[in-house]
């Protein structure tokens, strides 16, 4: 059973304040793009996992691996000790802003419920999704949504055509909860107190009627400048993209991946060129696509 999974750009994150949990609720505007990771699982009487890819050594093998946490619960709603022998082929980049673990965790769930010859309701594996980590249940669903809550209760959003997107690949990852943590701080030193976020007229209506000029100026990212500050590289970057036409510019999620929306596929071509001495890697890529689907 092979799950394929894609990764993920916040088109919008507008973060509220910090809850008592330690959680922000959120406006995350979430859009799955055609940058896979693919989940296998084959019957087994443990459960393992298995990582290829160039980045596989970032990746935990132990119960630390979100594709494992996600097995485990399922077979815990399941009521049976079951086991499988799970493969990940990793391109999405680790610790990088684009929700690999919890595409990991989500296709995991897709293969094993499969597997097992559950067939639980998609709401079922939405509820055990959003337990593993906010992102998980977007994975699932794919497309464009905005999450609320932790970024977990999701209303997919009506989109027209394809969206191209370059992403500029940085060497080691950010950490998320270090960079929520960044963005109190940040808030706290200018005596910013967190507005309760909405979603955006302007981006929804883009998405809506296609306008890519439209999105690129409807981007906002509340995370970017403390990852930037994290990461001071990441604003030379950005600006690299900004000089070359881009539409809009930003950081995904947590970073430090930087997202670049082109006006077309010539001309990612284009920007991922400029790009290449900015950065570790560039891969290009488009969205909307669907969320983890058995191949
Ligand atoms: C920032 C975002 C944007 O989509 O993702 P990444 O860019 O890292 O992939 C998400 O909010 C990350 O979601 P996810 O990676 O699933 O985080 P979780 O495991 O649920 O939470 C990890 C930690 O991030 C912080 N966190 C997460 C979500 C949220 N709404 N508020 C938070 O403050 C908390 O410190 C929490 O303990
Ligand atoms: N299957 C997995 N793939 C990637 N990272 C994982 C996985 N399982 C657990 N992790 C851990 O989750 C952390 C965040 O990874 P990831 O989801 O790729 O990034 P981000 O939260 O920035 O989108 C990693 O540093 C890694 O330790």
């Amino acid at each position: 059973m092979t799950v394929r999974v894609p990764g993920k750009v916040n088109l919008q994150l507008s973060v509220g304040p910090l809850r008592d949990d330690g959680y922000h609720d959120l406006v995350n505007v979430f859009h799955a793009v055609s940058l896979f990771d693919e989940v296998s699982a084959v019957e087994s009487e443990t459960l393992t996992v298995r990582v290829e890819g160039d980045s596989a050594g970032l990746v935990p093998l132990d119960g630390d691996n979100l594709a494992i946490r996600a097995a485990r619960a399922l077979a815990a709603r399941a009521g049976r000790p079951y086991g499988a022998e799970l493969v990940i082929r990793k391109s999405i980049p680790v610790a990088g802003g684009m929700a690999g673990g919890s595409a990991d965790a989500a296709a995991a769930l897709v293969a094993c419920d499969r597997l097992w010859g559950l067939g639980l309701p998609q709401r079922d594996l939405l509820d055990i999704a959003a337990d593993l980590g906010s992102d998980v249940p977007f994975a699932l669903l794919g497309g464009t949504a905005v999450g609320t809550g932790r970024g977990e209760m999701l209303t997919p959003l009506p989109v027209q055509g394809t969206f191209f997107w370059v992403f500029a690949l940085a060497d080691g990852g950010l950490s998320t909860p270090q960079v929520y943590g960044e963005c109190d701080r940040l808030r706290e030193a200018a005596g910013e107190r967190a507005c309760w976020p909405a979603l955006s007229g302007q981006l929804a209506a883009a998405l809506r009627d296609g306008d890519a000029p439209g999105l690129g100026k409807a981007l906002v990212n509340d995370l970017q400048p403390a990852a930037i500050m994290l990461r001071r590289s990441l604003a030379r970057t950005l600006q690299v993209g900004r000089d070359r036409g881009a539409l809009g510019v930003l950081v995904s999620g947590s970073g430090p991946t930087c997202a670049f929306l082109a006006e077309s596929a010539e001309h990612a071509l284009d920007l991922s060129v400029a790009l290449r001495s900015a950065c570790r890697a560039v891969v290009n890529a488009y969205g909307p696509v669907p969320g983890a689907v058995v191949v």
